[in-house]
């Protein structure tokens, strides 16, 4: 019942794949099997598992809140380029990163004015690890090999389903690239929206009421891709990059799908059914989808949507769903375990789930969040439809997807092939330095980004909740119009700050992994990374805060030269090196006065984090000696002579008791 005017989506594709042909100018439709890779064995999880059981403590941030459960327990969580890649849109100014020799002659950044990367992409096309079937070669995009992030998977059941899948690969073989769609967009290779309008579709006359009143006309190239088959029912894998619409792409199909639901009969009225139930990995992820849905349910006075969330009072929440009917549920994984273990009538009301979303889903289906989901995956019928999107689909969450969705489902993959992950409009430069300078040549990246853009939109991430709060307190020291965002502040306050960053302008947002992925804040102009990201995903997500809806945007990832391992996990993506920049002394005076006036407490916190977060990390975990000298050197970093002492409760748990050069108490 959804019509295209010019294209036929009357294939049955286990995956979708949209790529440009270069030579036409025009976007394909290419059909994939939904393969699965062989031989990669038992993967088992490591360092997320490990940061999840201890990471309150350690106050690290991996984008949960500290929650308690109902029961009063807590439960722990888990270069520079000369030219744009594709050459498509001006640049607004140089940068201190960017201005080279002319750059070094005022004392600021110098750059190396080549693309040192381009050079060395990986190939996109196989995987290390996999033995690929029938010649198509599923999630081309795939990168090879992980760092951190790795998920538990029983090679028994890849065999049982690569043994499924193997029966699409000659469907596949026939069709694949064989299919023109004249209703997508040619020219701009990055342009997020197609050419098809929502009114071209049908859509109910009140959901595209509620469209147009939300200013959209053109569905973006994942909504195009993906309405079709979700309206058909079929469960649905989509990956298309950062700020493309994909929040839109899962609930207008969801809001159609419940404005045709028969009315309930008088014995649903006690306990009216949820619908559609989302589930988003942070709580202002959440909070945003929710608001979506009712800007687009505007024209729906009978359709409710609610949000719960973890950090909000449950009994409040309780009250909130029994007042007011609510169709579709937006909620963090936590808090939604936590009504199905303790609201009464909550889980029957799940029972009436026709869609189940996993927003982020390569997020949800890692370790941290694995229980919770398996546990809302049981609650729901099975009788369903499941949708997962994200903008990064690794390896490991097409092996393991089938935790919630069918065998038989579509992937839907907007990332051209043989494309980065990331925006080719958004300028991508790591810097390498020592952790003693980290602090002097972040203040000149803000300060000189300030000065070039008086509506500078800056978010500075950081490894961990506590270190995030030290980072913020110190810009804030220096002047800066700073704001902080993480796990650790109450969630009435994240709710604020989170508000005003998306309507303000001239704002530094300092924050932890809890802004990493989905939140949707306009017109971000540039996005500093300190210190080495989880891994190649939240890279890509962090990173995914500039550059939306088409837009222009920079990004900075600082490292010391001993996390410049890091690198090799992202060689294909268009970053490129910018050299150090010269700190004068005036500025490294001032850096040291304001470390200073940093609350001792926020350093000895930040210590400990720190010294938590690495010591999870592969690479920098292994050896504990080596460890214990870098996180002393972050102390240094902070101003502090010694570095601070830690529990011994707390060091036993890290299995540090006894290494040398750590202080216990
Ligand atoms: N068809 C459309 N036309 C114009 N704007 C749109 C359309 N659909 C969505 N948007 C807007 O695009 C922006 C990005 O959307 P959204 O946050 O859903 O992106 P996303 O792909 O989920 O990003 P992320 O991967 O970071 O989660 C939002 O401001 C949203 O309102």
């Amino acid at each position: 019942f959804l019509v295209f005017p010019r294209g036929s989506f009357s294939l049955h594709p286990k995956t979708l794949n949209l790529s440009s042909d270069p030579s036409s100018g025009e976007r394909r439709f290419s059909v994939r099997p939904a393969a699965v890779s062989r031989g990669s064995g038992k993967i088992l999880l490591e360092d997320e598992a490990e940061l999840g059981d201890w990471a309150n403590e350690l106050n690290t941030d991996s984008g949960r809140g500290p929650r308690k459960s109902s029961t009063g327990t807590s439960r722990s969580p888990g270069g520079l380029s000369e030219r744009n890649q594709r050459g498509s849109l001006p640049r607004k100014k140089h940068s201190i990163l960017e201005v080279g020799v002319e750059g070094e002659k005022k004392g600021v950044l110098s750059s190396e004015r080549k693309n040192v990367r381009s050079s060395e992409r990986a190939p996109r096309s196989s995987s290390s690890t996999s033995t690929r079937r029938g010649g198509a070669v599923a999630g081309s995009t795939y990168r090879q090999g992980r760092d951190l992030k790795s998920l538990a998977l029983d090679v028994s059941e890849v065999e049982e389903e690569e043994a499924v899948m193997s029966g699409f690969a000659d469907v596949a073989k026939k069709v694949d690239g064989s299919f023109k769609s004249a209703t997508s967009s040619g020219g701009d290779a990055d342009s997020y929206l197609s050419e098809t309008r929502f009114d071209q579709c049908t859509i109910s006359p009140l959901t595209l009421k509620g469209i147009k009143a939300a200013g959209y006309e053109k569905m973006t190239l994942v909504q195009e891709a993906s309405l079709p088959f979700i309206l058909k029912g079929k469960d649905v894998l989509a990956k298309a990059k950062t700020g493309t619409g994909k929040t839109v792409a899962f609930l207008l199909p969801a809001i159609e799908i419940v404005s045709k639901l028969p009315p309930i009969d008088r014995e649903q009225k006690r306990l009216p059914p949820i619908n559609v139930l989302v589930v988003c990995p942070t709580r202002e992820l959440a909070d945003q989808a929710a608001m979506e849905a009712s800007i687009l349910l505007k024209f729906h006075p009978s359709i409710g949507v609610q949000v719960v969330i973890g950090g909000t009072r449950l009994a409040l929440e309780q009250k909130r769903m029994q007042a007011n009917s609510c169709q579709i549920l937006v909620g963090t994984p936590g808090r939604l375990r936590d009504h199905i273990e303790n609201t009464p009538g909550f889980a029957t009301r799940l029972m009436g789930v026709k869609v189940l979303v996993l927003d982020e889903a390569d997020r949800l289906l890692d370790m941290g969040f694995r229980k919770d989901i398996e546990k809302i995956v049981a609650a729901v019928p099975k009788q369903r439809q499941t949708l997962l999107f994200s903008a990064t689909v690794p390896d490991e969450v097409r092996q393991i997807c089938h935790i919630a969705m069918k065998r038989d489902h579509e992937f839907v993959n907007t990332v051209e092939e043989g494309s980065e992950e990331t925006h080719s409009q958004v300028r991508q430069m790591h810097l390498v330095a020592p952790l003693e300078e980290h602090f002097s040549i972040l203040y000149r990246i803000l300060t000189e980004h300030i000065s070039e853009d008086v509506d500078y939109k800056v978010i500075v991430f950081c490894t961990t909740a506590m270190v995030t709060k030290f980072v913020a307190g110190l810009l804030s020291e220096l002047r800066l119009n700073v704001r902080e965002i993480h796990s650790r502040k109450p969630q009435s306050y994240r709710t604020r700050v989170s508000k005003e960053f998306r309507e303000s302008k001239g704002l530094i947002l300092v924050s932890s992994d809890v802004s990493a992925r989905g939140v949707d804040y306009p017109d971000v102009t540039l996005v500093v990374q300190v210190g080495v990201p989880a891994d190649r995903e939240q890279y890509i997500h962090r990173l995914g805060r500039t550059g939306r809806k088409g837009k222009e945007g920079k990004g900075i990832l600082m490292l010391a030269p001993w996390e410049e391992f890091f690198l090799s996990s992202i060689k294909d993506l268009p970053i490129t090196n910018a050299t150090k920049p010269l700190v004068d002394s005036d500025t490294i005076q001032k850096v040291e006065r304001a470390l200073g006036h940093v609350e001792m407490k926020s350093k000895e916190s930040a210590y400990q984090a720190w010294l938590g977060y690495y010591n999870s990390n592969k690479n920098i975990g292994r050896d504990k000696n080596r460890l214990v000298l870098l996180a002393n050197e972050f102390s240094r970093s902070m101003g502090l002579d010694n570095p601070p002492a830690i529990t011994k409760l707390v060091l036993r748990k890290m299995g540090l008791s006894n290494v040398p050069g750590l202080r216990a108490k």
